[in-house]
């Protein structure tokens, strides 16, 4: 009899592997996108540099604020450096994106003001400074603007371009190599030669969940329940990929073989084969010479459920990533039952109303661990807890976002 942990305790043993310092990479910075950058981005000058005007008009001393009229003596248009200085009772024209001129401290827009000739009146006054960017009012120079750990996206293109920085240093992103094991399971295109055979959706839901969430896939497809082909796929599986994750195989079926291969074939390091959890319950993990394997349940609900909970985790890890899975509280709308003392991931649909956060089970499909399409639309797994009892309408609860994975 297998000996079957508990949810915690499985994930503080994926929290403990210890992994190889990570490789890095330097790419170009529109190349980065979705990769995690490796150190941190300290700003090399205060942004803007100077003074800058923040809208067009006239830059001016706020001590003439009162006067009768300022007599314009230049023009300051942007990316120009203007000499001339401002003095008492005088003005320079100035742009949005232009430096603010010697001996100025605030803009008076051009409503505010009626121009005669060479000279300009102000109708409606403004607070001293007004209109001026300060010195480092973006950032600051030796700010610490990009954490490493973060993963690249639009905002952090901008400000690396801003400090001119065109290559950075990001980890590479582990491979993960992926196969479904077995006998009844075709691959897409395959012949299906009698009615007990399925077509095999794990391979490639794991795929799409892991190439979106920053690994390199090495799709290995569909292999037969058959411990010479299952030992060679996993051998040539190792050498490739940092992790190799199977589907099925797994349980207590004559034909599980997975199990067999990792324990007795591979010899493997058995970190946990068995967590009371539902679905999902006998997942396997083991690590072969550094590479991590994980052996999911075939069902595909389970087998995506437990690669959400097991692998996302490993891949942030890999990664050195500030990721976390994204979970959240939200409130119940329906009384709903604790079916077993595992620990319970169940499919429900999440709404986002008023700032808070809303479950329940509308349309959702009761049955067995095969129902993938309980995913679909805007999908959230409830956490129930090993120790919880009864959820009634109103309670609040634990939920991971699945549509925030990307
Ligand atoms: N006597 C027992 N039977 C089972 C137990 C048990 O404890 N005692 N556990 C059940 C649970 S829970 C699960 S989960 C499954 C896990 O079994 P395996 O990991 O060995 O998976 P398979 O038997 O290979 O497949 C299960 C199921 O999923 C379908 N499948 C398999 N691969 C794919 C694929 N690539 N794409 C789509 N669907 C797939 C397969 O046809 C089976 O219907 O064991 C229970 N049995
Ligand atoms: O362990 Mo299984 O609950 O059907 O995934």
């Amino acid at each position: 009899m297998r000996n079957f942990i508990n949810y915690k305790e499985s994930i503080e043993i994926i929290n403990n592997i210890q992994l190889n310092n990570a490789t890095t990479q330097k790419l170009f910075i529109t190349n980065a996108i979705g990769k995690v950058i490796a150190n941190d981005v300290i700003a090399s000058h205060n942004s803007p540099e100077f003074p800058t005007s923040a809208m067009d008009g006239y830059a001016i001393k706020f001590e003439d604020l009162k006067s009768e009229f300022l007599e314009i003596i230049a023009k300051n248009p942007a990316g120009s450096v203007v000499e001339v200085e401002v003095t008492s009772e005088k003005c320079i024209k100035t742009f949005t994106g232009s430096l603010m001129p010697k001996g100025s401290d605030t803009l008076i827009p051009i409503e505010n003001v009626e121009v005669f000739d060479n000279k300009i009146k102000i109708k409606k006054e403004v607070p001293f400074g007004f209109a001026v960017r300060d010195i480092g009012e973006n950032y600051k120079k030796d700010e610490v603007l990009i954490k490493k750990g973060t993963i690249i996206g639009f905002a952090e293109i901008g400000v690396l371009a801003s400090l001119n920085i065109s290559q950075i240093n990001v980890i590479v992103n582990p491979t993960i190599a992926i196969a479904s094991t077995g006998s009844e399971v075709l691959d897409l295109g395959e012949i299906q030669t009698n009615e007990a055979q399925i077509r095999s959706s794990n391979h490639l839901t794991l795929e799409a969940l892991f190439k979106s969430n920053g690994a390199n896939i090495l799709q290995m497809g569909v292999v037969k329940d058959d411990i010479d082909s299952i030992t060679s796929l996993f051998e040539t599986a190792l050498q490739k990929a940092d992790i190799v994750v199977t589907t099925g195989g797994v349980s207590v079926g004559d034909y599980d073989f997975v199990q067999d291969v990792v324990k007795d074939r591979l010899k493997a390091k058995i970190l946990f084969h068995g967590v009371s959890i539902k679905p999902g319950m006998h997942i396997l993990i083991a690590t072969k010479d550094e590479k991590i394997i994980v052996a999911l349940p075939g069902f595909a609900y389970s087998s995506t459920v437990c690669a959400i909970l097991y692998v996302l985790p490993l891949i942030y890890k890999f990664r050195n990533s500030n990721e976390s899975l994204p979970i959240i509280k939200a409130k119940i709308t329906q009384n709903f039952p604790k079916k077993t003392d595992k620990t319970v991931f169940t499919a429900c649909n999440v709404s986002y109303i008023n700032g808070e956060y809303f479950v329940d089970f509308k349309g959702k499909k009761e049955g067995t661990s095969a129902i993938l399409t309980n995913m679909l639309e805007s999908p959230a797994l409830l956490i129930q807890d090993e120790n919880s009892g009864d959820l009634k309408a109103g309670d609040l609860v634990d939920i991971l976002l699945i549509n925030h994975l990307k």
